[in-house]
């Protein structure tokens, strides 16, 4: 019914996720990932080879044919501990030379307890870091890992590699930490794969080829630039930064009509065939739902898309038969959603980039991007912003359907400015009227990445560091009192929680659970994942921007709620108004009472610590020993009643 250039390709003509026909499509990883020989998908991809490819190959051949095809699980675990090494294999040991014991952001944090916190987290740097070895330069067919010159601070866990978002919040923690070169180096990272790939990848392996992640190169460039002001470092790679974001604009915008105007906005968006190799086996039983190869590729499609947005997976991009949020995995449609953080995002970058073109002197170019920023910023506002609803909200342009459902990132244009000043006092009072009856202050946790309990991760009732990351900038952002206090309630709840899982376990975790302080996420297709880069950063910058306010003990004190965000609103509002604010008053009070009591404590153990170790084997809460603690995580039902 759209313009969709790419659903014209011939099923048998789409490209698998990357040449290798180990990492990404083929016989040996339909074997090894079919046969669930690692528990975690990805383990057998991070797996580097003992021989060159087509050794490997015939090794596979020789050993199919010895089993009569039809080897067992053992058989196959045997043959891949011949052929391949121990996933992780590529990096040795580094210490930043950058690192310093005592960042001068420490001093701003008043409260000991958050200020030995910050410590700590400046520590984890150190056991975050990965330098790849020079023989991975030299053999880089033997490794799925992109080979990058300089080291980096990868998120931790499973995620041995860079992430391309996760590197923002990581950047901005680095910059706290006062750890310029590592960024430096972080930075010319990116901008090497830019011109050696074309675009970031979703991150640093082969088989994220085809697909990239929320493009955040251009915001981490600024957030360098502000604390180095590095001009050599822009003149030098300002056009490689031009170059993804024309990637962007190039393979990512979609072109419809709405009330007989025609739009051209971003989505996520990818092409090629067969499931994702480092979740292979998911997608494939998943798959069995489809009936058809081009239903099942088209489903992969999709699930890929719906990783190159972050949100791997949510109900935010599934889309049932009467075009609701509604059902399972198997309804994912991420292309045909609108969404509006890519597009805010997209519209910063274009300002971004003419600032930057500003500064290297090419005024031209500077206007060339203010030009496509003042024409982007238009397209947002007509097509994603509903005066009705009080809110942005991401845009069904298949169905032509508005997704009426609570995002923290409905406010994303707020965090990048992309809205006609003009408009900012309604904007203001509207959005915040919308988080008001959106109930969002009932958690006690954090901001929830959505209302929808489906068991996705990126569903209710997980926290994420990025996601209120976006909601503190953009209520900050709005200049108003009433939402700069909303904003800085968000971040007491968010580092406090993060505090209290720290302070219980040792550990910092990837998600959150929005309904506990201190309770840790859940759900998706892997393991909760220690260390954690985003969420080590996102903590780090708040303690220091809010470090003479923010405290670790319980914020519930009666003194602090009657000052609360909403309640200053109400004083000054309608009575009716007033008891609404009570009612949240009285709810955000029973949830937490309701959330301590209720909870299902599942059989749930922290993962071990193979997860957050250092490079000598040891974790810095556990000194080595097996840490099996258990941590609370709710089962409370989902906010949404329809
Ligand atoms: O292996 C499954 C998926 O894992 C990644 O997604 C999650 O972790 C990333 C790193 O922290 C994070 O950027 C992403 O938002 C998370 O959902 C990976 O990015 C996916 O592509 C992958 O399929």
């Amino acid at each position: 019914k759209k313009a969709n250039r790419d659903d014209d390709i011939e099923e048998s003509s789409r490209p698998p996720p990357c040449d290798s026909p180990i990492y990404c499509y083929g016989d040996i990883l339909h074997t090894v990932q079919t046969n669930s020989i690692y528990t975690d998908s990805k383990t057998f991809v991070d797996m580097k080879m003992r021989n060159p490819q087509n050794k490997t190959l015939l090794l596979f051949e020789e050993f199919m044919n010895s089993t009569g095809h039809a080897p067992t699980k053992t058989e196959i675990e045997v043959f891949v501990n011949n052929t391949f090494e121990a996933a992780g294999s590529e990096f040795e040991d580094w210490d930043p030379s950058d690192w310093t014991e005592h960042p001068k952001f420490l001093d701003n944090i008043l409260d000991p307890n958050l200020n030995k916190f910050a410590s700590s987290l400046n520590e984890i740097w150190k056991l975050l870091g990965r330098k790849m070895k020079d023989e991975v330069k030299e053999n880089e067919d033997l490794y799925s890992i992109i080979y990058v010159p300089n080291p980096v601070i990868v998120p931790g866990g499973r995620f041995r590699e860079f992430y391309y978002w996760d590197s923002y919040w990581i950047v901005r923690g680095l910059l706290r930490s006062e750890m310029h070169t590592t960024v430096r180096g972080m930075l010319s990272n990116f901008v090497s794969v830019v011109e050696r790939i074309g675009f970031i990848p979703n991150g640093g392996r082969v088989y994220y080829k085809m697909r990239s992640q929320p493009p955040m190169l251009i915001p981490m460039v600024k957030a360098y630039l502000d604390v180095t002001n590095d001009l050599d470092w822009l003149t030098e790679n300002v056009w490689l930064l031009e170059k993804e974001f024309q990637f962007w604009m190039n393979n990512h915008t979609v072109t419809f009509e709405k009330d007989g105007v025609s739009y051209t906005m971003a989505r996520y968006y990818e092409i090629s065939s067969g499931p994702r190799p480092e979740s292979y086996r998911e997608d494939y039983e998943s798959a069995q739902y489809f009936r058809t190869d081009a239903e099942k590729n088209l489903f992969y499609r999709e699930l890929k898309a719906g990783a190159e947005s972050g949100w791997d997976f949510s109900s935010r991009w599934f889309i049932s038969e009467s075009y609701t949020n509604k059902g399972n995995l198997t309804s994912i449609k991420t292309s045909h959603i609108i969404p509006v953080c890519l597009n805010s995002i997209l519209y910063g970058n274009a300002v971004l980039l003419s600032e930057f073109y500003t500064q290297v002197g090419n005024a031209t170019k500077a206007a060339e991007y203010a030009s496509i920023a003042e024409q982007w910023q238009k397209a947002v506002t007509a097509v994603l912003w509903h005066d009705e609803v009080g809110a942005w909200l991401d845009y069904d342009f298949v169905n032509e359907v508005k997704r009426d459902y609570f995002y923290p990132t409905n406010i994303a244009p707020f965090w990048t400015h992309c809205y006609d000043p003009a408009n900012r006092e309604n904007h203001v009072a509207k959005i915040l009227k919308y988080l008001e009856k959106s109930q969002i202050m009932i958690h006690l946790g954090g901001i929830p990445a959505t209302l929808e309990h489906s068991g996705e991760q990126w569903d209710y009732p997980n926290a994420w560091a990025p996601l209120q990351w976006i909601m503190i900038r953009a209520l900050n952002n709005t200049e108003d009192p009433w939402a700069q206090r909303l904003a800085y309630e968000i971040s007491q709840r968010w580092v406090r929680s993060n505090w209290l899982a720290f302070n219980e376990t040792g550990y910092m975790f990837e998600k959150y659970d929005a309904t506990v302080a201190g309770g840790h996420g859940g759900g998706g297709e892997y393991e909760v994942q220690l260390g954690f880069g985003w969420s080590n950063g996102a903590a780090m910058e708040l303690m220091y921007r809010y470090g003479d306010k923010l405290t670790a003990e319980d914020y519930f004190t009666p003194n602090d709620v009657s000052s609360s965000a909403f309640e200053q609103q109400v004083v000054v509002s309608s009575t009716g108004q007033l008891l609404t604010g009570i009612l949240v008053l009285i709810i955000s009070l029973a949830t937490g009472f309701i959330g301590m009591v209720v909870y299902k404590s599942r059989n749930y153990y922290a993962p071990a610590p193979s997860t957050m170790t250092n490079k000598k084997g040891t974790n810095p809460a556990t000194s080595g020993s097996l840490y099996r603690k258990r941590v609370a995580y709710t089962e409370l039902k989902d906010l949404n009643y329809d």
